[in-house]
């Protein structure tokens, strides 16, 4: 089932206010169908990381199939009112909005894709009206699957290869937070999650062990091992922590004894309290020495990248991590700052204008253009993304502005190949992408990360990717750049 099954027949109104009101404003102006190109970018990679993972396009490509205005939706838009209580949307207007269907050309970077600072993740290129009321859902989509991709992606990293589950659910944002968290979260790397309704939705695998209340209800911790291992005789896993947790692993060792002489095997133990160290330290021991190697140890308890690396530095003895709170809320930074900006606008004789939006800091200016991605690789690492604009083209050789030091360029010689991120989404409407298969987005995750060297996975003050602008491009964005601050200046004179 897909996002817009998930909700109301129709998604429509799924955007802030100003937009409607903007496509009323553009309406008006009979600008509406002046063409239009927008590019969602974020600026800084989320948690101080190096680098991030794109997620989302799936629900948003759902969302772009799905645009339509149905008679609800109107009869909601007709019966606001302003200030004044009069109409706020003209009749013809919404007339307008009951007949528009869906035009745009999209190019998007596939799902799974390493992406980085102020390069486009997804290009729209159509009527300003359309385009413009869709920068709400399409950031809501990219920017919360992106984060939570790459918070399971760090995670997964700290892990070095041990299974991470997703536990997130009882603490996610609501119930689309903990589904769209699942589904990022499962790009990002991990194997399964406790959230039953994802499995059935996106086929990700569900797996879990047994609440507290499980052991309390029982008179004795061992007889609700005991029990528990007659209804999962091959599936289960203990939680040993709800009293002693060394003395549990202990009962747990006696119940692990008692499966084996009726047939089958414990598969784990779970460690939610404590110190997880030196308690995966010390049950290790007690499992091993008494015949169990093979019972895996599995903990939970508020953890997240940091502590897993800590806890490994530690020797702790854990080969299963659940993760729930830290993961699917993205504890550290709950918020990817992706933005949607006008980048260029085609006037009446079909040129297109080139649009920038001024910042004090030079690094907040949008860029102008019809944007591609351009990402060369040099003996199997990725060595620099280069933003271009279709309309001016590359320059041969591919010659790149440093992104903080102008006076900067970097040749890309023809030892390195190179790729186009942005592929054909939608063509006037049409989908024209076929989307890979949720487990085929996470081997591409990791097959990406690959791609990146070690020094940009760090946790601590990561190097710096290099994403600069072709330099056509930078020349073009620093003359709009020169010549609007001049008009500015020239009106406050006069
Ligand atoms: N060896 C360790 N090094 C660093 N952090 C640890 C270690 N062991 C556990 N932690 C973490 O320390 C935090 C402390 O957990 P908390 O205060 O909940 O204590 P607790 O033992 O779980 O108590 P409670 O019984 O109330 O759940 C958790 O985030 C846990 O993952
Ligand atoms: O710690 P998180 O990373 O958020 O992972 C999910 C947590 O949810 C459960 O705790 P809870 O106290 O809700 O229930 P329980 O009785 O099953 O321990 C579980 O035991 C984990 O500790
Ligand atoms: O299956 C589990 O152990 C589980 C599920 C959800 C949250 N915490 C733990």
């Amino acid at each position: 089932m897909n996002l817009t099954q998930r909700f109301r027949p129709s998604l429509a109104l799924l955007t802030d206010m100003y937009q409607i009101a903007m496509a009323q404003g553009y309406w008006k102006n009979k600008m509406h169908e002046q063409e239009a190109v927008f590019h969602l970018y974020f600026r800084k990679n989320p948690f101080e990381g190096g680098y991030t993972i794109s997620a989302g396009l799936e629900d948003a490509i759902d969302l772009l199939q799905q645009f339509k205005f149905e008679q609800e939706d109107i009869a909601y838009l007709q019966s606001l009112t302003g200030s004044k209580e009069q109409p706020l949307f003209d009749e013809g207007f919404l007339e307008y909005l009951k007949n528009m269907s869906f035009e745009c050309d999209v190019e998007a970077v596939p799902e799974g894709t390493l992406v980085f600072p102020n390069e486009p993740l997804l290009r729209i290129k159509g009527p300003i009206l359309q385009c413009q009321l869709l920068e709400t859902p399409l950031l809501t989509i990219i920017n919360f699957q992106s984060l939570i991709a790459t918070k399971a992606a760090r995670i997964v990293d700290a892990a070095q290869g041990d299974r991470v589950i997703e536990f997130g659910m009882r603490r996610a944002q609501g119930p689309d937070g903990a589904l769209s968290a699942t589904r990022a979260a499962f790009i990002g790397g991990v194997v399964g999650t406790s959230n039953v309704l994802a499995g059935h939705l996106y086929g990700i695998p569900v797996k879990g062990t047994h609440a507290h209340s499980w052991i309390m209800s029982f008179k004795e911790e061992q007889t609700a091992f005991a029990a528990y291992a007659q209804v999962f005789p091959h599936d289960s896993i203990f939680l040993v922590d709800t009293y002693n947790t060394l003395e549990g692993i202990r009962k747990a060792v006696e119940v692990a004894k008692q499966m084996r002489e009726n047939g089958s095997e414990l598969k784990g133990i779970r460690l939610d309290s404590g110190d997880l160290a030196y308690l995966s330290i010390e049950g290790r021991k007690i499992l091993d020495e008494a015949g169990f190697p093979e019972v895996s140890i599995l903990a939970s308890n508020d953890l997240d990248e940091y502590l897993i690396q800590s806890l490994k530095t530690q020797g702790a003895r854990i080969d299963t991590w659940g993760i729930g709170t830290k993961l699917v809320t993205a504890f550290d930074q709950p918020a990817l700052g992706g933005v949607y900006k006008l980048a260029a606008l085609k006037d009446a004789e079909g040129n297109w204008e080139f649009k920038v939006k001024l910042s004090e800091q030079l690094v907040k200016v949008s860029t102008p253009g019809v944007l591609q991605v351009r990402r060369f690789y040099k003996n199997g690492a990725i060595v620099g993304d280069m933003i271009y604009s279709e309309p001016l083209g590359v320059e041969t050789p591919a010659t790149m502005v440093h992104p903080n030091d102008p006076t900067q360029r970097k040749i890309f010689a023809a030892d390195c190949t190179s790729e186009d991120l942005l592929v054909p989404i939608f063509q006037k409407g049409q989908k024209v992408y076929s989307s890979p298969s949720l487990t085929e987005i996470q081997n591409r995750t990791k097959q990406q990360l690959g791609l990146l060297h070690e020094t940009y996975r760090r946790f601590l003050n990561p190097h710096a990717y290099k994403v600069g602008l072709e330099a056509k491009l930078h020349d073009q964005k620093m003359n709009l750049v020169i010549h609007l601050r001049k008009t500015e200046q020239q009106k406050n004179h006069d």
